[in-house]
């Protein structure tokens, strides 16, 4: 293993390993903090997929550290702290701490903080981070059910998270070149810095990071910062690029899509799904609360669904909706809820047979994912940027495509399918 990682939920993960494979590293994807005793042979990248990042800080820790312990024994070379590419965190954590940490397990003197993915539209600048056009403030971000965004000051958010000092590098320095980037990790750390959020304008930007950042033992950002480290190992190893045309087998049985994110993005994707006439049903929080709507429910409605095309269950709601839910039900209370019930559906839906599914939401899908079982993932063909189709190789055997809330072009549901190539029954 050449480059070991922690990401802080599982959509997170996934993007990161298709980030990875698409630069030719052979990456695996396992699902929690792996025992001591877990195989890696045969991959160049294992990324593990915690659910921490809206849990206390202090469990974030030791879950990140026994994570990388594992991944270290195993032979990282480099260690990625992979987190969302908006920052998604609280003023209490847990990216600071979970990179402090690490910092000290793998004695790094200065690392970097890289959120950027300028191919879904988050770059950085003067240590401000954009989503699209808008600064992250001003963007749906501001609304995150549990993380709501409202200063774009990268700096400002990560000095709150951190007991360290953190610095910044500004673009004009990253546009000249590894060995200038270099020299000012060198000047900053000097000046006590010990974490430095780094501008990012282009894909550009990153290969120059990447390049930057070779013999770091911990880099730490969003699927971006990836995009330049494998070049760093091809001394050592050849890597090929899965070819971009490509398809994946998944194994028989029925799909559904089941929606928990509640991004503008997400909300999007389920008026086009709706309006192309896919089969639609709506969880009503205040309804599963009082046992008037329950998982057995909404998982018959699916298997009951007519026609061919998968059927959609989604929670999703607008700011307001969700402002009434979450000051009448609490905001982490009325998340849980909608995540046990989406994942009570899933299982549901699985022993009734079916074997493909489109998941929407970072911790919906990570709560869907315990659920089934899934252990380990392999990482298939890109549908958007940040999210591949994926295949459960321990556990239950499932293709799965875990999306980011806020990533996908409009017609996500409708379009994701066709890099799907059924398995006959008896394959
Ligand atoms: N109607 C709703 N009321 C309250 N919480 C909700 C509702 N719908 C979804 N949620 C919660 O919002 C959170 C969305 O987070 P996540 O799944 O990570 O989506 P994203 O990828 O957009 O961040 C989850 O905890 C989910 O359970
Ligand atoms: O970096 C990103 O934006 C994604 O990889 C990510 O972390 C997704 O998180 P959710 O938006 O909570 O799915």
């Amino acid at each position: 293993m050449l480059i070991g990682a922690v990401a802080d939920d599982i959509t997170g993960a996934t993007d990161l390993c298709l980030m990875l494979s698409r630069e030719g590293m052979r990456t695996i994807q396992v699902i929690g903090v792996p025992g001591d005793d877990m195989e890696f042979s045969g991959a160049d990248a294992v990324v593990v997929a915690l659910k921490s990042r809206t849990i206390p800080a202090s469990e974030a820790v030791d879950m990140s550290l026994a994570s990388a312990r594992v991944l270290l024994a195993a032979g990282a070379e480099q260690l990625i702290f992979k987190y969302c590419s908006t920052f998604d965190s609280t003023d209490a954590g847990n990216i600071g701490p979970v990179a402090e940490a690490l910092q000290d397990l793998t004695g790094t003197p200065v690392t970097i903080a890289c959120p950027s993915f300028p191919a879904a539209g988050r770059t950085v600048y003067k240590g401000h981070l954009f989503v699209g056009d808008r600064l992250l403030s001003e963007s749906p971000l501001k609304d995150h059910p549990l993380t709501p965004m409202r200063d774009p000051d990268l700096v400002r958010v990560l000095q709150r998270q951190c007991s360290r000092p953190v610095g910044l590098v500004q673009a004009d320095i990253i546009s000249r070149g590894p060995e200038a980037l270099k020299a000012a990790f060198a000047e900053q750390y000097a000046t006590g810095k010990r974490i430095l959020v780094v501008d990012t304008l282009t894909d550009a930007d990153l290969r120059i990071i990447g390049k930057a950042c070779a013999g770091m033992k911990l880099v730490t950002g969003g699927s971006g910062v990836a995009m330049g480290l494998p070049e760093n190992f091809r001394q050592t190893k050849e890597f090929t690029p899965p070819a971009k045309t490509a398809r994946m087998a998944s194994p028989p049985g029925r799909a559904a899509i089941l929606a928990g994110s509640c991004s503008a993005a997400t909300r999007g994707q389920i008026e086009v799904a709706e309006a192309a006439g896919l089969p639609v049903l709506r969880l009503d929080i205040a309804a599963i609360a009082q046992g008037r709507q329950t998982a057995a429910d909404l998982a018959d409605w699916a298997i009951h669904s007519a026609g061919d095309q998968p059927p959609l269950i989604y929670s999703s709601a607008g700011p307001d909706e969700l402002a009434k839910i979450q000051s009448v039900m609490g905001r982490h209370e009325s998340g849980a809820l909608v995540e046990r019930t989406l994942a009570d559906v899933a299982l549901r839906l699985k022993d009734a047979g079916f074997s493909r599914f489109l998941i929407a939401g970072g911790e919906t899908s990570g709560a869907i994912v315990e659920a089934l079982g899934v252990k380990v993932l392999l990482i298939g063909p890109e549908i958007d940027p940040g999210v591949p189709w994926t295949r459960s190789i321990s556990g239950p055997d499932l293709a799965l495509a875990l999306k980011s809330g806020n990533f996908g072009a409009k017609d996500f549901f409708l379009k994701a399918w066709d890099l799907l190539e059924m398995e006959t029954e008896d394959a």
